[in-house]
């Protein structure tokens, strides 16, 4: 930094400086690590939405760990999300939910995908609201009905018409979601598109504080 400050004895910010392009992008870089570094990054949206594969890309391009917090309950339990649901039902799958997601919080800064139901939970709410910066991964219904087709892995997608099931649970999830920090449509385009955009907007954000 201090040798684009003397390169051509114009401070960095001067107009016409031909230094100032390339100050402004690291300065931007400097800026979005420095304020970022202290944060976890949480996806949150309905199922389908790409909160997992999304995050796992966004993880690797912000070069931090990832952590799914399905599949750490699905460690912890030693059961999947659906075996859960079965033996325990949804309000225990629920409770361990809150909990691994605030043992989560608790650890240095990473990308954290969620399930689709997590950020419904106020306590889960509060805290990721003063521990992380949360993103809201929307999709419209009937794409993220074709996307959660591919695998039977979701037990509140089983009874009944999925279309339907989503269309239910956005209706009363938005309020919740709506409060997210960051709103990202994750419609169209490819996951890293999505990325992409996850850290133009992260960039954004940083930039206006
Ligand atoms: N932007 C995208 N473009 C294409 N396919 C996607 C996109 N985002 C997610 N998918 C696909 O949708 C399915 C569900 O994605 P996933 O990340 O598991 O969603 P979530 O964790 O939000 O439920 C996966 O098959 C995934 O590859
Ligand atoms: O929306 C929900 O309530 C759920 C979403 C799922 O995660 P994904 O959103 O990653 O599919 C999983 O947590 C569980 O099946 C319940
Ligand atoms: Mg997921």
């Amino acid at each position: 930094m201090q040798l684009a400050r003397h390169q051509n004895g114009k401070h960095p910010r001067d107009k016409g400086n031909p230094d100032c392009g390339d100050f402004q992008t690291l300065y931007t870089d400097v800026m979005t690590r420095t304020a970022l570094h202290d944060h976890t990054i949480v996806l949150i949206g309905l199922m389908g939405a790409g909160k997992t594969t999304v995050g796992r890309r966004l993880a690797a391009a912000m070069d931090r760990p990832f952590a799914d917090a399905d599949h750490e309950i699905e460690r912890a339990a030693g059961r999947s999300v659906s075996e859960i649901f079965e033996d325990f039902g949804e309000a225990a799958f629920r409770d361990g939910e809150r909990r691994v997601i605030a043992r989560l919080l608790d650890q240095p800064p990473m990308v954290l995908a969620l399930g689709g139901g997590a950020f419904v939970d106020p306590d889960t709410r509060t805290l990721i609201a003063n521990k992380a910066i949360s993103i809201w991964l929307q999709a419209d219904v009937e794409t993220l009905a074709t996307r959660v087709a591919r695998r039977d892995t979701r037990p509140l997608l089983r009874d009944g018409n999925p279309v339907e099931i989503l269309e239910r649970l956005l209706e009363t999830r938005q309020p919740a979601y709506a409060e997210a920090d960051i709103h990202i449509d994750a419609s169209a385009g490819t996951h890293q598109a999505t990325a992409d955009a996850i850290i133009a907007a992260l960039k954004d954000r940083e930039t206006q504080k």
